[in-house]
């Protein structure tokens, strides 16, 4: 695993901190060359000369910033600093006194101080412990309201370093730079609007302090583009064919939702699966046929309102009879997408087939209504739910939403079934605990069919990989990444209007070739 991947809580960060220190490592030191990686940052953002506020809080990270606030002052920066705190902590201390020494200007109150053209948010890092109130609350809400960018050591001062959540209040930063591993609650969607552009700052933590707190195969990862890749079925072996490349029945559609199956589709073509079969009402075949030639399209039967009634009975070759499709003669199954709640009695049908089987869409609306959830645990092979936060909480009604990361892992827990709660932080969680988190995103994949399109694209990916050595989740997270990478391609092309769900099928495979 990279650095990139990890993803640490206050208190793993606060034991592997206690490791390097332990080891040797003076605290002095480690905070010198972490604020030292920070202004060489700072650097090629901000313009020499230019005026910097530093906003320095008691702990560390305030003395992170003190040590910002002279390197830059050393580098022909104007610097000032706002340090409204009584009591520092020792270190941070001795960087104030040395840092008034230099005579760089030092305000106590939020009314005397100046303009500036940056500010650098030192107040609190995953130290902080309660709500922010009184002068503190108040002086954040003032530098928020200004229209100088803000720049956040670690994580912005007032998010809670695990769920995200604001703590009274929160420096909204344009840029937050984390320190030397990823905290969870910059990855909670909670603290989206309170982020900015994140990056992290490698200080150098080796892997066995790190595998020594979070342990080999550490719970929780962050979805990176190393990894992604790494699982995409390229690639080819030279010598294949089409039924070796996986063989995907979707099931999915209705009269009120034709395009549904045909995003579905488009996103299962985009995976490269070997052979698409697709299970529509029998009025949408001619439909499917000409839009994706390439697919099987299988005619069922429709219910008065032009959903899938039940499972199609289809002749096999040569044998005139005909006989139910035999679920089991696919590699994966996917059910969902535009099936309406009309085709309610199909659900339990296809739960007993024996292959991977994605539910999506209204195969959970279905799973809810029908309270049948616990009938997933049984079943031979994995499940994969993809809800979207109102789906989810349809069918998790009990499960608190606070921390989306803990939600995940209960659903899994409590289903059995692979849970990928999508969102601006989508968070995949499997039934033992483990979580991918997909750290980037865009808010133009928020459009009807989006969904349908991962699930496409998913379910073809599964296809593809059964029987290899490659886990489920590990693909469930490259389409998850696959998707959203998509999607910021398409709006960087189109703007984040632009990208409607058959748009977003036409920049899947770009995202390959970059
Ligand atoms: N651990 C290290 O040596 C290094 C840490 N790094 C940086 O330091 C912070 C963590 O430092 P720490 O001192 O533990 O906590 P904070 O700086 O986040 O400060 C919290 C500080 O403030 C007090 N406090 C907590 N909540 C409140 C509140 N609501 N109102 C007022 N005061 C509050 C609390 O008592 C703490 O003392 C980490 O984020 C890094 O930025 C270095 O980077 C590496 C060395
Ligand atoms: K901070």
């Amino acid at each position: 695993m990279t650095k990139e991947q990890f993803v640490v809580t206050a208190a793993q960060m606060r034991d592997i901190e206690t490791r390097i220190f332990a080891a040797g490592m003076p605290v002095a030191a480690l905070m010198e060359k972490v604020a030292g990686l920070i202004s060489q940052r700072l650097q090629a953002i901000i313009s020499p000369g230019q005026c910097v506020g530093i906003l320095a809080g008691p702990g560390h990270n305030g003395g992170d910033a003190l040590v910002v606030a002279r390197e830059l002052h050393f580098r022909g920066y104007q610097v000032w600093i706002y340090q409204p705190f009584s009591q520092l902590k020792e270190l941070t201390s001795q960087h104030f006194q040395y840092a008034q020494n230099l005579g760089i200007t030092c305000y106590q109150e939020i009314s005397q101080i100046p303009n500036c053209d940056f500010l650098i948010d030192g107040l609190f890092g995953f130290g902080l412990e309660r709500k922010i109130t009184d002068s503190i609350a108040t002086a954040i809400n003032y530098f928020n309201s200004k229209n100088q960018p803000i720049i956040s050591i670690d994580i912005p001062s007032g998010l809670h370093t695990d769920t995200g959540e604001v703590l009274g209040t929160a420096i909204q930063a344009n840029y937050t730079f984390c320190l030397g591993l990823w905290k969870q609650g910059l990855l909670q969607e909670q603290a989206l609007p309170y982020v900015g552009k994140a990056e992290l700052i490698d200080f150098d933590i080796s892997l066995a302090d790190i595998h020594a707190v979070l342990g080999n195969n550490p719970q929780i990862k962050r979805i990176t583009k190393t990894t992604a890749l790494s699982t995409l079925p390229l690639p080819r072996p030279l010598i294949t064919h089409k039924y070796k490349q996986g063989h995907l029945l979707l099931i999915c559609g209705s009269k009120r939702y034709a395009g549904g199956a045909i995003l579905t589709g488009l996103g299962a073509r985009a995976s490269g699966v070997g052979m698409l079969s697709i299970a529509v009402p029998e009025s949408l075949k001619m439909l499917l046929v000409s839009h994706l030639p390439e697919a099987l399209i299988i005619g069922c039967p429709e219910t008065e309102t032009g959903a899938i009634a039940n499972l199609p009975f289809v002749g096999c070759g040569s044998d005139s009879e005909m006989h139910l499709i035999d679920l089991n003669s696919f590699t994966t199954i996917a059910c969902g997408p535009g099936l309406t709640k009309d085709s309610i009695s199909l659900i339990p049908e296809i739960i007993k087939c024996e292959c991977p089987l994605i539910l999506d869409a209204d195969a959970l609306n279905i799973l809810a209504q029908l309270g049948t959830i616990p009938t997933l645990k049984p079943r031979k092979s994995a499940t994969v739910l993809t809800p979207h936060t109102g789906e989810f909480q349809r069918l998790f009604p009990n499960i608190s939403y606070t921390n989306r990361i803990k939600a995940v892992q209960i659903a899994a827990q409590e289903s059995g079934a692979v849970v990928l709660l999508k969102g601006a932080r989508t968070a995949i969680s499997n039934p033992q605990g483990g979580v991918w988190i997909n750290p980037e995103s865009t808010p133009a994949l928020a459009r009807g069919g989006s969904g349908d399109v991962l699930t496409g694209l998913l379910s073809g990916l599964l296809a593809q990989i059964i029987n290899k050595e490659t886990v489920i989740e590990d693909i469930v997270a490259t389409a998850t990444w696959w998707h959203s990478q998509a999607g910021i391609l398409a709006a960087e092309t189109r703007t984040e209007l632009g990208v409607d769900a058959f748009t977003l099928t036409q920049y899947l495979l770009p995202v390959l070739k970059r």
